[in-house]
């Protein structure tokens, strides 16, 4: 657990950020978001002690991190920053391989591990563990940094727009299988996006900074469906309505047990709920039958199942 105490930063002027009190719960991913200059990152080093606050406590682990020796700290907290911060004059495996291998874990082990990192992070072992990181492009690079932060096996992690540098398709698979990987690993996450799809995709919770406040805290389907102000709505942006659709799947929002009869289209149930909407509209289906993975037909959906939604107020 990371947990924020009555915290206050100043750095001579105003504060940056005044009194934060917020937690990240074991093994939860949580995301920082809001606009450029509103306190993200200054939140995230204090927890690393790269920043002291003016006032207040950090806890990690139950413990007040400014009684902790730094580098220990830094050893069980994983960091992950835009700009990767490789050593140059080590290659990628080398790279990944330097907190094990300081920390004494033997060759193979390391090794063995390192390698499967590269590959879960879209880079051939083979191909790319041997070349140096301005042998890299950007995005490469950055995922090497992911690399190297995963191999010390921190029970924490913070990540700082890590995902940044890439382009649309690389970073949308690289949230999967990070979000695969998250599942796996269960480590405590505290993470920092401009990217509002990639917070709510993310993000057990969102914690929506303004100005060094906490603008709102919640899951993503909380914050779409009920943004405590204008300025998180705003911030949000349009499509909201949408967008908590597509945190929903089709089995969500059908009626189950139904059958729209053979000539109805078919939909799977895993599917997001604003694709069963598109094709509703779209297709001008009257109603959709709702299939399992085997193909059995488990329920059905038609539009007037989402105007039931929207005035319960649930989407
Ligand atoms: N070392 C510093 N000295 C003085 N001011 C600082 C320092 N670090 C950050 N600030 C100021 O604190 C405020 C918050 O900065 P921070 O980097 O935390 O914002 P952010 O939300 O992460 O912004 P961005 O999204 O643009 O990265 C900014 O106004 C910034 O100028």
């Amino acid at each position: 657990m990371i947990e924020f105490h009555d915290v206050t930063k100043t750095f001579g002027g105003p504060a940056v950020l005044e009194n934060i009190s917020l937690k990240v719960e074991r093994g939860e991913l949580m995301i920082l978001i809001g606009p450029s200059g509103c306190g993200k990152s200054t939140l995230l080093r204090l927890v690393n002690r790269m920043l002291e606050p003016t006032s207040g406590e950090i806890r990690v682990g139950g413990e007040n991190v400014g009684a902790q020796d730094p580098v220990g700290l830094r050893r069980r907290i994983g960091y992950v920053i835009q700009s990767v911060g490789l050593f140059p004059h080590l290659t990628v495996g080398e790279n990944v391989e330097l907190v094990p291998s300081i920390s004494g874990v033997p060759k193979a082990v390391r090794g063995a591990r390192a390698r499967e990192l590269l590959a879960l992070m879209g880079l051939e072992p083979a191909q790319f563990a041997g070349r140096y990181p301005r042998q890299l492009s950007g995005g490469q690079q950055q995922r090497v940094g992911i690399a190297r932060a995963l191999a010390a096996d921190p029970e924490y992690l913070l990540m700082d727009e890590p995902f940044s540098a890439l382009d649309p398709i690389t970073r949308a698979n690289l949230q999967e299988q990070f979000l695969t990987l998250k599942r796996e690993i269960g480590k405590t996450i505290l993470f920092v996006t401009h990217d509002v799809d990639e917070a709510l995709r993310l993000g057990d919770r969102v914690c929506v900074l303004s100005a060094g406040h906490v603008a709102q805290l919640g899951t993503p389907d909380e914050l779409l469906r009920r943004p405590a102000s204008a300025f998180v709505a705003d911030f949000l942006g349009e499509g909201r309505e949408l967008r908590a659709l597509a945190l929903r799947t089709v089995r969500d929002v059908m009626r189950p047990g139904l059958a729209a009869g053979t000539a109805a289209g078919q939909i799977p149930a895993d599917l997001g709920a604003d694709q069963a909407l598109s094709r509703l509209l779209g297709q001008g289906d009257a109603a959709l039958n709702v299939v399992d993975g085997v193909g059995q037909v488990i329920g059905t959906v038609r539009l007037s199942d989402f105007a039931a939604l929207r005035d319960s107020g649930a989407a």
